[in-house]
């Protein structure tokens, strides 16, 4: 009698043992097929990382569809209220057919830039740091937010890559969620300090990762593969413009960039500073170039990255003297020590903007420079053409 006990006590061991293992079988089965996993989930991760086609884009929010919604085009732009953004800004609003919505944390950018459209019906101002999630209903992303002076770049390094990687993510994450095509403004220093010459996007750069510009260099490649991981998991509809040295009217006067110190320092009466060696060159492109290459972009079918910028180069000393010949022929200048990591040459290759946006830039430096010191001038209170003995350029 003990000894059928005790059996009797085992199989029902044995039975219960083999009903958990057969619920739990059960039980992932009905999981995976909850969840949507494919059984070969691996497989298909693999192929996407290699490129095959990426997932279908996600549905556009249904807001966008109701009878209450305006037909406009609804636009986000992050750093909107910065030198490039800015400018962004007035062309798309210039449109008239887009409504605008410009979320900045005023880190670099600041709302005089905007005050022309604050008001305006088809406008939208927030304060808001892209390090935060953002609930907006929006049809495109320009995301822009940054700041790109290497001086205010290299202010805060770990808000800086903060920046690039979090607020990138996070408007990946709204563009996923409203369905948003979206647009990364990069740039050429994702090429560091470069061995190729000019700059094609097929070239992967000469970046050092642990430098004092790491925090941007590296933060905008990291920004970049999220774009794409995004584009091929989720099938996002991404653009990234890689951005050459870009200048203007409205930079900040005390920005730091090369072509505002030395126009500022030029009608200030101070003397312009050439970090040594001065032979190192750069291609600069005036914005509304570059506003149109972005806004092509955006409109066009190609994922990018595409180089936007001017492919004229000139070294520091030649831009120099050209701001001596067309702003102030009494300036001068002093070479002055540099700052780590600095590239020595830059130019793009801009075949590809030209073949896929028929992009080219159409105002040369020349041009370019007396249009930005008329507006220095201005906010600097100087009078511009300054009177000299050749009288003025134009
Ligand atoms: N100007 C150039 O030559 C150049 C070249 C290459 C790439 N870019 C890129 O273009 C974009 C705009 O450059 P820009 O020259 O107009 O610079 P900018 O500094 O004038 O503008 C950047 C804007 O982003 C805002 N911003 C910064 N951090 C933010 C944050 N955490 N949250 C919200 N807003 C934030 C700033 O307040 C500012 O308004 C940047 O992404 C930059 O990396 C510019
Ligand atoms: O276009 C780009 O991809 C990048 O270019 C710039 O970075 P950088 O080229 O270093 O820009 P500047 O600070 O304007 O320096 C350009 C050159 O001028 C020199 N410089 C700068 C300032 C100055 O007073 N004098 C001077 O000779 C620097 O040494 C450097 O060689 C921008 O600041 C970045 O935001 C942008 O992403």
């Amino acid at each position: 009698m003990q000894s059928y006990g005790f059996e009797l006590r085992l199989s029902l061991k044995f039975g219960f043992v083999c009903f958990i293992l057969i619920a739990n079988a059960l039980a992932v089965r009905e999981a995976r097929s909850i969840l949507l996993i494919p059984s070969n989930m691996a497989g298909a991760l693999a192929a996407n990382g290699d490129g095959t086609v990426p997932k279908t884009p996600p549905t556009p929010s249904p807001l966008r569809s109701s009878k209450y919604t305006t037909t406009k085009m609804r636009i986000l732009i992050t750093g909107g209220a910065g030198f490039i953004g800015s400018h962004l800004v007035d062309r798309l609003m210039e449109e008239g057919t887009n409504e605008v919505i410009v979320a900045d944390n005023f880190f670099s950018g600041t709302k005089d830039n905007l005050k022309r459209w604050i008001g305006h019906p088809n406008f939208e101002l927030i304060r808001h740091d892209v390090t935060e999630p953002l609930l907006v209903e929006c049809d495109q992303i320009y995301h822009l937010a940054c700041p790109a002076s290497p001086i205010f770049y290299k202010y805060n390094p770990v808000k800086t890559i903060k920046t690039n990687v979090m607020g990138t993510l996070n408007m990946l994450g709204l563009a996923k969620r409203v369905g948003a095509r979206i647009l990364l403004t990069s740039t050429s220093e994702v090429y560091g300090d470069p061995l190729q010459h000019p700059q094609t996007e097929e070239y992967w750069g000469n970046v050092n990762p642990i430098g004092v510009r790491s925090c941007y260099d590296e933060g905008k490649r990291v920004a970049e593969t999220l774009m794409f991981d995004y584009h091929r998991q989720h099938g996002l509809e991404i653009r990234i413009a890689r951005i050459f040295n870009t200048y203007g009217p409205r930079m900040n006067i005390d920005d730091g960039r090369v072509v505002s110190n030395f126009i500022a320092q030029a009608l200030r009466g101070e003397v312009m500073t050439v970090q040594a060696p001065g032979t190192q060159t750069r291609s600069f492109c005036y914005v509304s170039d570059m506003v149109d290459g972005l806004i092509k972009l955006m409109g066009g079918d190609n994922t990018g990255p595409i180089n936007i910028g001017n492919p004229g180069e000139f070294t520091m000393l030649e831009l120099a003297n050209a701001v001596k010949e067309l702003i102030e022929p009494s300036a001068t200048y002093k070479i002055v020590e540099n700052t780590p990591d600095d590239p020595r040459q830059r130019k793009p290759d801009i075949t590809k903007a030209t073949k896929l946006l028929g992009w080219a830039p159409t105002v040369s430096l020349r041009e370019g420079l007396p249009l930005m010191a008329e507006d220095f001038a201005q906010r600097l209170g100087v009078s511009f053409p300054l009177q000299s003995p050749r009288g003025p350029f134009f």
